[in-house]
């Protein structure tokens, strides 16, 4: 089976009647939301936010409770997807563009699952690019900021065009590189005027959900939640 449906799936099994759930972005999200969308149809009672448009869209049509942001006090269960992962927790988010609202989500919950296959498991997070979300106005100058702490920032296109998130920015990606210096890159990006938020998820997960080749589904708990 595929390694992000096992992962997705596995997942969906985590939540309970009454929870409200954060539902993520991404390939493996959207197993995830599959999963539970077939709960739901079989009677699973639970009130949902999802992180993106797109999950959005999916999950109205699998006929998931929704809840829109103003509405939610708390969320119960957040399960999204990563970019990169260490072994102390540390994740990069965003390669979906989502990030803003992935953290707005993630920050809420009693608890995070992270999803992924097994290639997203790295000793150093930083080989992936870092997305940091950015205003518009003042884009040129955020990104000469960021050119000079040597980041080596590139404004994400898609399609030809400047790409644009849920949320009317853009995304900056950073290239930092395997075992960079996380705070000091994030300390420093705090400082920049038009960063809106950044995809370093730090040790914000209970529990990561790993689809593996050779040994099926892998749960790996975090002792320090
Ligand atoms: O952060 C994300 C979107 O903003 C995704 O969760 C992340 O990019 C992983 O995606 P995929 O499951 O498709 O590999």
């Amino acid at each position: 089976m595929d390694m992000k449906k096992m992962a997705g799936d596995k997942a969906a099994e985590y939540v309970k009647d009454g929870m409200v759930v954060g539902l993520g972005t991404g390939s493996t999200a959207y197993h995830m939301v599959n999963a539970i969308g077939e709960r739901v149809k079989n009677g699973l009672k639970i009130q949902a936010i999802p992180t993106s448009k797109a999950t959005e869209a999916q999950a109205r049509e699998l006929g998931i409770p929704l809840l829109t942001i103003d509405e939610v006090d708390h969320v119960d269960l957040d399960i999204d997807g990563v970019d990169e992962i260490d072994p102390q927790f540390n994740a990069i988010k965003g390669g979906g563009g989502a990030l803003y609202r992935e953290k707005v989500v993630a920050t809420l919950a009693k608890e995070v699952i992270w999803i992924m296959d097994e290639s997203k498991l790295v000793d150093h997070i930083g080989a992936f690019h870092l997305p940091v979300e950015i205003a518009q106005y003042g884009s040129k100058q955020a990104m000469a900021r960021m050119e000079e702490c040597g980041w080596k920032p590139v404004l994400r296109v898609r399609d030809g065009k400047t790409f644009v998130t849920d949320n009317g920015n853009y995304i900056a990606d950073l290239h930092l590189g395997a075992g960079f210096d996380i705070e000091d890159v994030r300390e420093k990006l705090g400082t920049i005027v038009g960063v809106l938020e950044h995809g370093l998820f730090l040790n914000m997960c209970k529990r990561m959900i790993v689809g593996t080749s050779s040994e099926g589904v892998r749960v790996i708990e975090n002792p320090s939640k």
